[in-house]
């Protein structure tokens, strides 16, 4: 195996750096790099891997270059500035580190609200200049303060604990949470306009979505109580922000602490200027420690993944562990072959697809193993399509796709079995992989087989009477085609009956017609693995 090779196109932790070399894998350490989209597009063919934080873009125009690229680590929580569809359809992982920065961008939450609750940068600033203003800064006390938090996941809860700890009172408005966690946490799950009608401070905490771009837009802050001060350390774009420059020029807003903007890096922005504004260049995740956390493990995840396949922490495939990794790779293969089977004898719309794991398989990542087999089953029909995007595919085009896990019901400790039902047929194909890691197609149409995946293969259906092998054989013969191996099947003595024979080379067109049109046979395909 050539050596993987990444680039990390921001500015992590040198810890990463090592991480990578210590790994076997080749790196590129071009902190500034994703600054410049146009650089980013000209040399990201060459990579394997793209480590970032949050200044690089990974556009779809920036991904259509990125022939290579297996797997894009996020060093961080966010992954709104990587076009996710974009990277599925290429089959591109998209992984983040979760929690690596959770407490550190919580706590910058809190030191944000203590710093406007006493207006400290003002006041710094005043007393630095010389001016004494005593009598200018008058703070408001946090104990038995309401803080509402928007979003109540990893970093609200923890802020929340923290608020806790203050003496603060808490209300949390997030769809999501159950009210068992609510209680847990010690927050009041309340709804939106509750939290904006009793809140003295707001502090968001959601990803940025469509539902969440302007949760704070001008009717919202019209609910909020008068004084109240808003901290945004989530993402630019929950909070309308011309609205709030508005409402804190009315007085209507006492104050609000920015560290993320709808546009960054934000050189200007509407709420600068304003005296009750403290803003920070997303500066909530910057600690040495976080940014050694998020460093450390998107190193390790990104080199779990190019050297074992393991995936932990992706944004668009189920994880796999490292445990799991070789086990369940022979498995991906058998899925992928089956779906493909299917998918080369398919060729009308394809209304259902089952796949059936009996025995140990049923116990492994079989999510992993659907996707692989809607890979194998439409790339005869598509082309570009790969493990990780085959699962938006088949649901993009409509097709109802089911899993059946079963205990063993053969001689084989393990079978899959991939149903396609189209608008006018319904086909099945079952496989196991054999101790020697082979994966073996095992039935056929409800056909008792034991064949081998050939790279080029003839698949003959036809009427079990005697006559055919020879003239089959013949055919080929004549037209110096070679049998590798042949195995046949049939339902009953005289009954259906196929045919799966491997052969050296490609099958000519014109044989495969000739085939076609010998008296027993109904159907003859060509088939590529
Ligand atoms: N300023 C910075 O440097 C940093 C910012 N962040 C940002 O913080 C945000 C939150 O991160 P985590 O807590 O780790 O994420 P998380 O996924 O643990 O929590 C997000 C919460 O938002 C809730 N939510 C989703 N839609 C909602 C809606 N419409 N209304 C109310 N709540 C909704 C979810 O149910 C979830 O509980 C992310 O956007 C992340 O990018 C994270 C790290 C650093
Ligand atoms: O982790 C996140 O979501 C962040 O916003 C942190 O961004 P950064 O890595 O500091 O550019």
């Amino acid at each position: 195996m050539t050596k993987p090779k990444v680039l990390i196109s921001d500015a992590l932790s040198p810890a990463a750096v090592q991480i990578f070399k210590d790994r076997g894998i080749d790196v590129d350490f071009q902190p500034a790099l994703g600054k410049d989209k146009d650089k980013l597009a000209e040399i990201i063919g060459n990579y394997d891997g793209l480590a970032i934080r949050s200044a690089t873009k990974a556009t779809a125009k920036i991904l259509a270059n990125a022939k290579n690229l297996k797997v894009i680590g996020r060093a961080g929580i966010g992954v709104d500035n990587v076009e996710i569809p974009a990277a599925t359809a290429r089959g591109i992982i998209v992984m983040n580190t979760p929690f690596g920065n959770s407490i550190t961008t919580a706590e910058h939450a809190i030191t944000l609200m203590l710093a406007l609750a006493r207006q400290i940068p003002q006041a710094d600033a005043s007393t630095q200049a010389g001016k004494w203003e005593k009598n200018r800064f008058m703070g408001i006390e946090i104990t038995g303060k309401t803080l509402g938090v928007i979003g109540c996941g990893n970093i609200g809860a923890i802020v929340a604990d923290r608020a806790l700890g203050l003496k603060m009172k808490v209300v949390a408005f997030d769809p999501f949470l159950s009210p068992e966690r609510a209680k847990d946490i010690g927050v009041e799950k309340v709804d939106l306009d509750e939290l904006l009608k009793r809140a003295d401070f707001i502090t968001l905490h959601t990803p940025l979505t469509d539902k969440t771009r302007n949760i704070l837009d001008a009717t919202a802050i019209n609910k909020t109580k008068k004084g109240v001060r808003i901290i945004n350390c989530a993402r630019g774009g929950l909070v309308d922000e011309a609205a709030l420059r508005a409402a804190l020029d009315s007085g209507h807003v006492a104050g609000a602490a920015f560290d993320v903007f709808v546009e960054e890096p934000a050189k200007e922005n509407v709420l600068f200027g304003h005296p009750n504004v403290i803003c920070t260049p997303h500066l909530g995740a910057s600690t040495t420690e976080a940014q050694e956390n998020v460093a450390l493990q998107v190193a390790e995840q990104m080199s779990d993944y190019l050297l074992t396949g393991a995936i932990s922490n992706a944004i668009n495939f189920p994880s796999i562990t490292a445990e799991e990794a070789p086990k369940l790779k022979p498995f991906i293969e058998l899925a992928e072959k089956l779906g493909s089977f299917a998918g080369q004898l398919t060729e009308s719309n394809i209304a259902k697809v089952q796949i059936t794991y009996e025995g140990a398989v049923a116990e492994m990542k079989v999510k992993a193993l659907t996707a692989a087999a809607l890979s194998g089953l439409l790339r005869p029909m598509l082309g570009d399509v790969n493990v990780v995007s085959a699962p938006v595919v088949a649901k993009e085009r409509g097709m109802i796709v089911d899993e059946v896990l079963r205990a063993a019901e053969s001689d084989y400790e393990s079978v899959i079995t991939v149903t396609v039902t189209t608008d006018d047929m319904k086909r099945s194909v079952s496989g196991t992989v054999y101790a020697d890691g082979a994966p073996r197609l095992v039935n056929i149409k409800g056909i008792r087989v034991d064949a081998e995946f050939g790279k080029s293969m003839i698949y003959i259906t036809n009427e079990d009477k005697p006559g055919f092998i020879g003239k089959f054989a013949s055919l080929l013969g004549d037209a110096k085609v070679n049998i590798a191996t042949f195995h046949l099947g049939r339902n009953q003595q005289g009954g259906d009956a196929i045919a799966l024979v491997e052969v050296d080379g490609p099958v000519p067109q014109e044989i495969l017609t000739k085939v076609a049109a010998l008296p027993q046979v109904k159907q003859a395909k060509a088939l590529a693995f």
